[in-house]
């Protein structure tokens, strides 16, 4: 069963989730050593990101041991403002002390490997950190809703959302540019302890509505193993 929390706007949608990914990473932590968390990209994941730089809890957590993750990354060469890395870095990671090994980027276009083999490089990538060959088990993993009801890079109706083994996928021709991409699968989102489904705004209105009444879209197909959140602010929640 998914729970909803619902926040009166976008500003206080990223200033709450900043403040439970923060205590959720201290829980990880003291539970685990490390947390494992896997970021988003979009606007709902940038503005959560820039809540987290400007909390006053921010340097509670101990950010060396932190392994960040993207549930997916657009194919573009290294530094493209569009990489979800890029801009995940200028809102927060830049100023964090984290420790470089544990930032796990997925493959830029001009890096060497074509997208075949860099959906594939971070497949490995995610065996060597779990404990059993497929993905760590991740303690947050944050998906911003697209308006089409798509998360990560799983669209609706498109071949990604229907794979059914391995854990990071190349995606083509996606609906949205750019046109290549690299995905989490949905198996691999299942695996994450909590899953966090983030839309704010009038747009993303119908596509939460619809996930959220058993419509067959990827953002009503994902689930943690302990807890599936809808993190919305009220125009975004306005069609439930
Ligand atoms: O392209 C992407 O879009 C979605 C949602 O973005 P938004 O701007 O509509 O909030 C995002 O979840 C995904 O990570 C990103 O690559």
């Amino acid at each position: 069963m998914s729970e909803r929390f619902v926040f009166a706007d976008g500003e206080q949608l990223a200033i709450a989730t900043a403040a439970r990914l923060i205590t959720a990473i201290s829980d990880a932590q003291n539970a685990r050593g490390v947390a494992h968390v896997v970021l988003t990209g979009g606007s709902n994941g940038g503005a959560l990101l820039k809540a987290v730089a400007s909390s006053p809890a921010r340097d509670t957590v101990d950010w060396s041991r932190v392994d960040l993750w993207w549930g997916d990354e657009r194919f573009l060469p290294a530094g493209d403002a569009e990489r979800n890395e890029v801009q995940a870095r200028g809102y927060l990671l830049d100023a964090l002390p984290l420790e470089p090994k544990r930032v796990h980027v997925m493959a830029a276009s001009d890096g060497g490997l074509d997208l075949d083999a860099a959906a594939a490089a971070y497949t490995s990538e995610l065996a060597t950190a779990s404990s059993d060959g497929t993905v760590p088990a991740f303690d947050v993993l944050m998906l911003g809703v697209g308006p089409d009801g798509h998360v990560a890079s799983l669209f609706p109706g498109h071949p990604g959302y229907a794979v059914t083994e391995g854990t990071a996928i190349a995606v083509r021709e996606s609906p949205k540019p750019p046109p290549e991409r690299i995905s989490l699968t949905l198996g691999a989102i299942g695996a994450a302890r909590q899953v966090w489904l983030l839309a704010g705004g009038e747009g993303k209105a119908e596509a939460v509505s619809q996930a959220l009444r058993g419509a067959d879209l990827p953002a009503g197909a994902v689930r943690g193993t302990e807890r599936t959140l809808w993190l919305l602010d009220r125009a975004a929640a306005s069609q439930l």
